[in-house]
């Protein structure tokens, strides 16, 4: 894979039945210093020379591809994960999440499968036992992680066939079928067992929906000569007019397109009260003001004064709101041959739904030879399994917000932010988050380290606090002082937590009332309800911290 932070540029080295593979960290990755340290501490070079001899033995398989996979999770840990990672204190690089070993299990995969390709007949059987031993180690995986998609059959497709069968007239290239799923909307499933690396779907450039479409209209007289407007926004004003085009090229697509799309920016005043006490409620109140500012700022002077080109009733705020709701929560990202990263909506690929455990997440640089945007997969997705993407490492608030949903499962991106006025303490420079006086915290059910210095907590956080309260370099010994200091952060954490619970309230409606509310009060209730499952994780976990920090001080007084 191109992006793949595994080097493949290794070489086989050896004859018969050995060979050698150098797995690489890439100087370019965001966080070389901090993944190399971590490579370091367990042995391992950022270059690092895996032998493969003798492969046939199946215990030496196994210890082969266990030291690989060690590299390759620290190689694809990412800002999250460094930062409430554990990898520190485990005696072995261990699972850390589905995200980050279908990468690292995938990465391999590749490396050995281009290898394959390339070498000679002697080198094959070792690389091919290697490769089988891979593919058992994905299909174990993907079986315990298996998600059951419930299909609603009594959905007929009909507009959504109509976009599958323009889009093979029009050069895509599917392995997918799309099919209505219970509370996802439509979804694509698997016409075949798909292995990682098939490519599930490839769409040609041609249908992308990019700004080129507004250069070539008759807006873009207007429109290029506007200062400042970004061709996000130009796309947008296009899409608002185009889709009550009955001639548009795109009509079929504009067809199966919702006529509401229920994201947080369409949320009423019941859903925005009952986000009282969360940070989700600031979120959509300030995204909502900034469209309403570039609402009123752009689109009524232009109908003022072309309404020609831009009638009135069809740039209305709500179809502008609409139009909003449809770029956020349908456009992609797409990296051109010409280097150029425009937003794009691509047919027939806006049916894939995300998911915290995806098949795609590579995806969004067009193929130069084959002008095509292809979808391969990262792990494999059996014949009618639904086939998701991942949309980016994305918390739930912002997938409410800007795609109207609460993924199922723990989303390792739901963080809580913690700002420190503090000054900036030396142990900071360890620490992997791009803003210095930034802290989190996340639900401590995902920490595997619930003893006494970690709580569950994460590392930076509690070092920086220590660092505040005047210890430089905490050495982790059971102490008199470092165990008063620790009782000191844990107090003060738990108040802040507990302050944090008391804001959010009590559970909002019994279960009857949950089952009859409006989409957005039921969306709106069921994050706040996930807001208290975090909290008061952290709440639990500093008292558990103080009864562990309280016994040893006791058993140091008893000696004393
Ligand atoms: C790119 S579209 C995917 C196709 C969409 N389901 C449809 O019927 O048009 C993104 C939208 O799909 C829905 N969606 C995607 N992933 C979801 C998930 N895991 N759970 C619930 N809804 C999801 C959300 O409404 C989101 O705004």
């Amino acid at each position: 894979m191109e992006d793949s932070k595994l080097s493949s540029s290794s070489v086989i080295i050896g004859t018969d039945e050995s060979c050698t593979i150098a797995l690489e960290l890439s100087e370019n990755d965001p966080f070389f210093d901090k993944k190399k340290n971590l490579l370091h501490n367990k042995g391992f070079h950022i270059r690092e020379h895996v032998q493969l001899k003798s492969l046939t033995c199946p215990d030496s398989i196994a210890t082969t591809l266990e030291k690989m996979l060690q590299i390759a999770r620290i190689t694809h840990l990412d800002e999250i994960e460094l930062y409430f990672g554990e990898i520190d204190e485990c005696s072995s690089v261990e699972y850390c999440s589905p995200r980050n070993e279908v990468e690292a299990l995938n990465s391999i995969l590749a490396l050995v499968n281009s290898m394959l390709s390339r070498k000679t007949r002697t080198e094959m059987n070792v690389l091919q036992a290697l490769r089988d031993a891979i593919v058992d180690r994905f299909e174990e995986f993907v079986d315990k992680n298996r998600e059951e998609a419930r299909i609603d059959k009594s959905y007929i497709c009909d507009k959504e066939k109509r976009v599958a069968e323009w889009g093979e007239i029009n050069g895509i290239k599917s392995k997918l079928e799309i099919v209505y799923v219970e509370g996802a909307g439509r979804g694509a499933i698997a016409t075949k067992d798909l292995k990682a690396g098939d490519v599930a779907m490839e769409i040609p450039v041609s249908i992308i929906i990019s700004e080129e479409l507004v250069h070539q209209s008759d807006m873009y007289h207007i429109l290029g000569k506007l200062d400042g407007i970004s061709s996000e926004t130009m796309l947008l004003l296009w899409s608002m007019k185009e889709r009550h085009n009955s001639n548009s090229k795109f009509k079929v697509y504009f067809d199966t397109l919702p006529k509401e799309f229920n994201t947080g920016l369409s949320f009423g005043v019941a859903a925005i009260m009952a986000l009282d006490g969360t940070l989700l409620l600031e979120e959509i109140m300030q995204a909502k003001e900034h469209l309403r500012i570039q609402y009123d700022e752009l689109v009524p002077a232009l109908c003022n004064k072309y309404p020609d080109v831009f009638p009135p009733e069809l740039y209305t705020w709500e179809q502008f709101l609409w139009a909003c709701e449809l770029w956020y929560s349908n456009s992609m990202k797409v990296m051109f041959p010409d280097g150029k990263l425009r937003t794009c909506l691509i047919p027939f690929a806006g049916f894939l739904n995300h998911s915290l455990h995806p098949h795609i997440i590579h995806y969004g640089k067009v193929d130069s030879m084959t002008n095509t945007l292809k979808f391969p997969l990262s792990r494999p997705c059996l014949i009618g399994e639904q086939c998701c993407l991942s949309y980016g490492n994305f918390s739930s608030s912002h997938l409410i917000t800007f795609y109207g949903f609460l993924p199922q499962g723990d989303n390792p991106y739901d963080v809580i932010p913690l700002d420190f006025d503090a000054g900036e303490p030396d142990s900071m420079e360890d620490c992997p988050v791009s803003s210095q006086t930034t802290h989190m915290v996340r639900g401590t059910w995902l920490s595997k380290n619930h003893n006494i210095f970690h709580y569950g907590l994460p590392s930076p956080l509690l070092n920086f606090l220590r660092s505040a309260q005047g210890l430089t370099l905490h050495n982790m010994t059971i102490t008199r002082s470092n165990l008063e200091i620790e009782m000191q952060i844990l107090e003060d954490l738990q108040s802040t937590f507990n302050n944090m619970m008391e804001n959010l309230g009590d559970a909002d409606l019994v279960d009857s009332d949950r089952e009859t509310a409006a989409w957005d009060v039921k969306l709106a209730i069921e994050f706040k309800d996930l807001q208290r499952r975090i909290v008061s994780s952290i709440v639990t976990s500093c008292d558990a911290g103080i009864k562990l920090v309280q016994h040893e001080l006791s058993k140091w007084t008893a000696e004393e």
